[in-house]
């Protein structure tokens, strides 16, 4: 039994190229329609779920006629171009099958270490989310270099776990899990079950690249979950192909790899937000609103009385109390002329001051540190 799995609320899903293609013969519809019935499944059982799809430039590749993947950045990228709309459609007709919506979303790793960009991302995504849509990610190709050579959504995948909080990522593949050699050469290697994803004995087992229609190969997918580990994910690595994979992770079953972070999602997340970012400015706080920060809720802007420092959307300022002293810190959601605007108002007249409203909140609790 993994509690861990069973217990996440928000996955993450991952599909690589080499299983939504069926190894190179167009889009696999039949097994994407057995995924959709699994991830709505998730969804009737109260997790909120993300999907990253490869497969674009497969899908291209073989409504071009291609045979072999070209290596010219811009024939993949025109491929990609292509095999997106194919993608998107086939998803998108399959989830329809349920009366459920998805939503495309094409991103590069340029848009999430971008502040701004991050929290508008960010905002789009939960909003998806509470709307009940699926969000289906993939690379922005057209404009991604080396993502496209290198094949890597797992990167990708991971990122966005990161970006919604995601408590599991799971990274379905057309291996078992991560084996301790790579199976393509070494027939008899043996599935580890488990592991802490910063032990450096996976590096030697995850040496070998991907196939000819996935890139990333093993190494990606364990880059992958470190990464996801720094904001306290899981990640589960395993075959796509696997009878009701999803929905037996979910019952908890040990199927593929599971890697686990160091911390929790708790200590990660407040470690990121003390350790990378510079102050640009300090909002001042009446006792209320100090209180709401304490019982973990997000600053509104009606408990702010001041505002000083030149800062953006998506920049950290500090929040200090009626007493002068630091109550918090966070990544604001209104510039420093916006924030002074709406300083002390309620939530309704936010809009009426701006005429548009991003996010209620001046700071959301997910991006705060209380002291
Ligand atoms: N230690 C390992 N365990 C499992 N697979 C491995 C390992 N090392 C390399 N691989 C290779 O990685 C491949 C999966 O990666 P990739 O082709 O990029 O798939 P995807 O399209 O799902 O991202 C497997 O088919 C396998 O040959
Ligand atoms: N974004 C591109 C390539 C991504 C890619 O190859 O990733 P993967 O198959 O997951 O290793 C696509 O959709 O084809």
């Amino acid at each position: 039994m993994r509690d861990k799995v069973t217990g996440a609320r928000r996955w993450v899903v991952k599909i690589g190229s080499a299983l939504l293609t069926a190894d190179g013969r167009g889009l696999d519809r039949s097994a994407m329609a057995v995924w959709v019935e699994q991830m709505i499944r998730l969804g009737e059982a109260g997790i909120e779920l993300v999907l990253v799809s490869s497969g674009a430039v497969a899908a291209g590749m073989s409504q071009l006629g291609w045979s072999s993947r070209p290596r010219a950045v811009h024939e993949l990228q025109a491929a990609a171009a292509v095999g997106q709309m194919g993608l998107v459609q086939a998803w998108e007709s399959s989830f329809a099958h349920y009366g459920r919506h998805t939503a495309q979303i094409l991103l590069t790793h340029d848009d999430l270490s971008d502040r701004k960009r991050y929290l508008n991302a960010r905002s789009t995504l939960r909003t998806l989310l509470d709307l009940e849509v699926t969000p289906v990610i993939n690379e922005n190709d057209t404009v991604v270099t080396d993502e496209i050579r290198f094949g890597d959504n797992d990167t990708l995948a991971a990122l966005v776990a990161n970006l919604v909080e995601a408590d599991l990522l799971v990274i379905l593949t057309d291996r078992d899990g991560m084996f301790d050699a790579d199976p393509g050469i070494k027939p008899d290697a043996v599935l580890i079950r488990e592991a802490r994803a910063d032990d450096p004995l996976l590096d030697e087992v995850a040496g070998g690249r991907g196939g000819i229609l996935g890139r990333g190969g093993m190494q990606t997918k364990l880059r992958a979950a470190r990464l996801a580990a720094r904001s306290g994910a899981h990640t589960v690595i395993v075959g796509g192909r696997i009878e009701q994979v999803l929905a037996r992770l979910k019952d908890g079953e040990c199927l593929g790899t599971l890697l686990s972070p160091e911390r929790t999602r708790h200590a990660a997340r407040k470690q990121w937000l003390a350790g990378h970012l510079q102050m640009r400015g300090r909002l001042t706080l009446d006792a209320g609103a100090v209180n709401a920060l304490r019982q973990g809720r997000s600053l509104l802007p009606v408990g702010v009385k001041s505002v000083e420092g030149s800062f953006r959307r998506g920049e950290m300022v500090v929040c200090i109390g009626p007493n002068g002293l630091e109550v918090a810190r966070g990544l604001v959601n209104y510039a420093a002329l916006e924030a002074q605007r709406i300083l002390g108002r309620s939530t309704d007249e936010v809009e009426k001051v701006l005429g548009y409203i991003d996010e209620p909140e001046l700071i959301h609790r997910d991006n705060m540190i209380v002291l």
